[in-house]
């Protein structure tokens, strides 16, 4: 396919950089201990300097690949699928949001919220970054809010994004960033039995050793 074709059903989202995809147990958050098919859709400029992901940042090194294909792996895996990246919001996500819904799978997506809200969701986790705030629209249908906390700042971040939620049913979850958790997690859990609307999420699949 010629370069300028591709870019154009890029930009429609009827392509995307997919940068792996992969059955696992969802290890974050509200879902955790479910299994789960991950699409990694590559594209990040939010860059949060302590990302897992940073290999995902660079589009351009990841495939573009037609979401029919995309779609045709995921279906043979799991009903429930985890679209995430990478920002997946840097893409429209309503052609492949449209085509995994059509077959009744169940998608979820983990995003930062810094770009427009498309696609068509079951589950949205709300990660949201200081360096690239959520678009305001995302507050209203995020079903977890889930704040990654590096220092002792983050808690009060996490308390003034907590209130920008309008989704009731939201729930709250503080991560550790990995590579501080032992150093950050008394403080969590002591926040957590204080101010119990939070919840304590931890990356379990790298403590299981499962991507
Ligand atoms: C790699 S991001 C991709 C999705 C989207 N860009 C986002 O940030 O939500 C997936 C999840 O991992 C979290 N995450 C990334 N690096 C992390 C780290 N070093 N420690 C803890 N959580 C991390 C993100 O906050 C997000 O919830
Ligand atoms: N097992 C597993 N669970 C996850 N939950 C969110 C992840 C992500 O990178 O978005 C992730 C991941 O990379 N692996
Ligand atoms: S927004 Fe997500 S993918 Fe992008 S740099 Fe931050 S954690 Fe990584
Ligand atoms: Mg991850």
């Amino acid at each position: 396919m010629l370069e300028k074709e591709t870019k154009e059903l890029v930009n429609k989202g009827e392509m995307l950089p997919l940068m792996e995809q992969f059955y696992t147990i969802q290890g974050e958050g509200h879902h955790t201990g479910t299994a789960a098919y991950f699409i990694r859709i590559g594209g990040c400029d939010v860059g949060c300097h302590w990302c897992d992901v940073k290999e995902s940042w660079n589009p351009n090194t990841h495939p573009p690949t037609a979401i029919s294909e995309i779609v045709n792996s995921a279906k043979l895996y799991s009903d429930t699928i985890v679209i995430t990246g990478g920002e997946p919001l840097t893409w429209n996500m309503n052609p492949l949001t449209t085509q995994l819904k059509s077959l009744g799978l169940k998608v979820h997506i983990e995003t930062s919220g810094a770009y427009q809200l498309t696609g068509y969701w079951d589950w949205i986790c709300l990660s949201p970054k200081k360096i690239k705030l959520p678009k305001p629209e995302i507050y209203e249908v995020a079903n977890e809010l889930k704040v990654i906390i590096y220092n002792k700042h983050d808690l009060k971040f996490a308390e003034q994004q907590a209130e920008l939620i309008k989704n009731s049913s939201c729930q709250l979850y503080l991560q550790p960033e990995w590579s501080v958790r032992e150093k950050m997690m008394p403080m969590i859990v002591e926040y957590v039995m204080k101010y119990p609307k939070w919840k304590i999420s931890l990356q379990t699949h790298k403590y299981l050793n499962i991507p």
